[in-house]
């Protein structure tokens, strides 16, 4: 079995080119892998390179995922989230391929409090989540056999990511002001990267399981106490921080500025991934306690 990673660099992309490795023989190319192109954003050089290798499966982990930039650069992020993954999934079911696409809790507008599950009403409400909707629907549309994953709030030890960005500026600051009202489930790069592999060989052996399905780590936090929990976990691991412990103060995401709308409920249900793979779906704290120690080198 011959699988094609596209965006192995990235914080899930790195993780599946572990995960991934056991399954098949396994190419894993990044935007700028000689000699073959794998650049998202030139469509002939991607169809190019799939003809040529002629994979059994399309693993495509490579995204615009700088959803603030998206705001300004909306035709980059659509060519990146949505015209090659049209691309992608047309030449898939012209080989017969399978092709597995990462999507996100912001293709939702995150009104109430419930989670939703995979038939929920889909609006989003910036430029990332709107290319990445449209990225989904070309999916779908194209008939090829696919796995559609929607994560939330992706972690890992290499890449960028929340959890980093807090450790840094708990490290240079005093006072830290963070969002309290945006509430979702923190999910590690590695959880997806594997929970990836064993849906793909699933898939392999019944394809009535192919689809789209919800996949983050279990329970929910606010973005707060997601930072409250990396800054006492990193000084219990004796990481030397300036915040001091009662100056992370909550605040509305109203009085935040930033240049994209997120939406405050990403509360995704998972309940069918579990059902349908028997999968469980460990707690979000394990994947930040991981993420801390390979960080944090203890
Ligand atoms: N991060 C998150 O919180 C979440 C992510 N997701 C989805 O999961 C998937 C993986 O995300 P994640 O690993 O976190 O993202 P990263 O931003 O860590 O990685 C994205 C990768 O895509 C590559 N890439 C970007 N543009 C292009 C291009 N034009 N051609 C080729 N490669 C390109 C980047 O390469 P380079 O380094 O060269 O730019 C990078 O390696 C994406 O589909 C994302 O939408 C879903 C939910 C949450
Ligand atoms: C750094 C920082 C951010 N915030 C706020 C800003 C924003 O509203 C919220 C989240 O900020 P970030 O920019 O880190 O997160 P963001 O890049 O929006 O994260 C999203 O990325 C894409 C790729 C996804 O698919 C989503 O699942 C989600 O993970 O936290 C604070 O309140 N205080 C802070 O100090
Ligand atoms: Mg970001």
């Amino acid at each position: 079995m011959r699988i094609l990673l596209l965006g192995k660099n990235g914080q899930v992309g790195w993780e599946l080119q572990r995960a991934l490795a056991p399954l098949g023989e396994l190419l894993a190319l990044a935007r700028d892998s000689a000699p073959l192109a794998a650049d998202l954003g030139c469509p002939e050089a991607l169809v190019a390179t799939v003809r040529h290798v002629r994979p059994d499966i399309i693993v495509n982990a490579a995204a615009y995922t700088a959803v603030d930039r998206a705001e300004r650069e909306p035709a980059l992020a659509r060519a990146v989230n949505a015209i090659a993954p049209a691309v992608l999934a047309r030449e898939a079911a012209m080989l017969g391929a399978t092709l597995v696409h990462f999507s996100t809790d912001y293709v939702f507008d995150g009104s109430g409090s419930a989670p939703r599950d995979e038939s929920a009403r889909t609006a989003p409400i910036n430029v990332y989540g709107e290319s990445k909707l449209e990225g989904e629907m070309a999916i779908r549309a194209s008939g090829c056999r696919h796995l559609i994953l929607r994560s939330s709030w992706v972690h890992a030890a290499r890449g960028s990511n929340f959890a980093k960005t807090v450790l840094c500026l708990a490290a240079e600051r005093e006072h830290l002001e963070i969002v309290d009202d945006q509430i979702g489930a923190p999910t590690g790069a590695e959880l997806l990267a594997d929970v990836t592999a064993h849906a793909l060989w699933s898939v392999r052996q019944e394809p009535s399981l192919a689809g789209t399905y919800h996949v983050t780590a279990g329970g929910e936090t606010s973005r707060h106490a997601y930072a409250l929990f990396v800054i006492e976990r990193a000084r219990a691991h004796g990481h030397p921080l300036n915040v001091a412990a009662d100056a992370v103060r909550p605040v509305p995401t109203s009085v935040f500025p930033t240049r994209a709308r997120r939406p405050l409920n990403s509360r995704l249900d998972t309940g069918r991934l579990q059902s349908r793979f028997g999968l469980r779906l460990p707690p979000w704290q394990e994947g930040v306690e991981r993420l801390l120690i390979e960080v944090l080198g203890h």
